[in-house]
């Protein structure tokens, strides 16, 4: 039987005033790649924060790789969850290249006082190779176009070596094209890296076929859980946003 690696369980998130989530539970089990849908401010990159360790539990459940999260998150444990964020990944004008991005993917795994040795330099030159970006590695981030920046931000997730990713919007802001190209991407690695697999996106088109599931996501609470054939129709999207 497959495992369940992540189990949330009536997930109550509040900031302050605003509620983000309203009781929200759901299981994800190893191996599979699920989608979060929904308007803005649907609780999609709260919920992907609950997961991550950072969320503000107010009532209920979150289980992670069978950690209990509401007794915090190991180091250990942070570092096999890759966080894939909105764009953009660092402040543009840093003076650092691409391949020093990937690397700080690493510092999870080193901690922040231990020197990167020659193998994990190897590491992030297999992560650059794997998203393409190693004839542009050596280039200041600044100096990369969205999709590319993209492509580094998820090898410096890759770095950590992570066995759960959660990507945020990877396709934001990114053209037709490189939005397709990023989801291709986030397949090919999905599937050579084994991973589980949850990414919040606005790009619907393409998730067929890309995502095992589907999360639907409405003022806090989970409207529909299905496969993306079910759900990509005209009369639930328009429900939905
Ligand atoms: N750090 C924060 N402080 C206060 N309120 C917050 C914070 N983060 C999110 N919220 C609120 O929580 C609710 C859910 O936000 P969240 O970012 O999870 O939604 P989302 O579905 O990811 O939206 P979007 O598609 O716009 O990124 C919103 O009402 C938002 O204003």
């Amino acid at each position: 039987m497959v495992p369940v690696v992540i189990k949330i369980k009536n997930a109550v998130v509040s900031y302050r005033e605003d509620v983000a989530l309203r009781g929200v539970s759901l299981e994800i089990k190893a191996g599979e790649i699920i989608g979060i849908i929904g308007p803005n401010g649907a609780g999609k990159t709260t919920l992907l924060t609950l997961v991550n360790g950072l969320g503000h539990l107010l009532q209920g459940e979150v289980w992670v790789l069978g950690h209990n999260l509401a007794r915090g998150c190991p180091a250990d444990l942070r570092s096999r969850i890759g966080y894939v964020p909105q764009l953009p990944v660092i402040d543009p004008r840093m003076p650092v290249t691409a391949r020093e991005v990937v690397m700080m993917g690493r510092y999870g795994r080193l901690g922040f006082f231990r020197r990167p040795g020659p193998g994990d330099w190897q590491v992030v030159d297999r992560m650059l190779e794997l998203v393409g970006m190693t004839a542009l590695s050596g280039r200041p981030i600044g100096h990369l176009s969205g999709g590319e920046q993209q492509r580094v931000a998820i090898a410096r997730a890759l770095a950590q070596e992570p066995s759960i990713l959660l990507l945020d919007e990877p396709t934001a802001s990114l053209d037709r094209r490189a939005q397709q190209q990023i989801l291709q991407l986030v397949q090919r690695i999905h599937k050579e890296r084994k991973l589980t697999t949850l990414m919040v996106t606005h790009s619907l088109a393409g998730l067929t076929g890309l995502c095992d599931r589907l999360v639907l996501m409405k003022k806090g609470r989970i409207w529909k859980t299905g496969n993306p054939e079910e759900l990509l129709q005209d009369r639930v999207l328009e429900q939905l946003f």
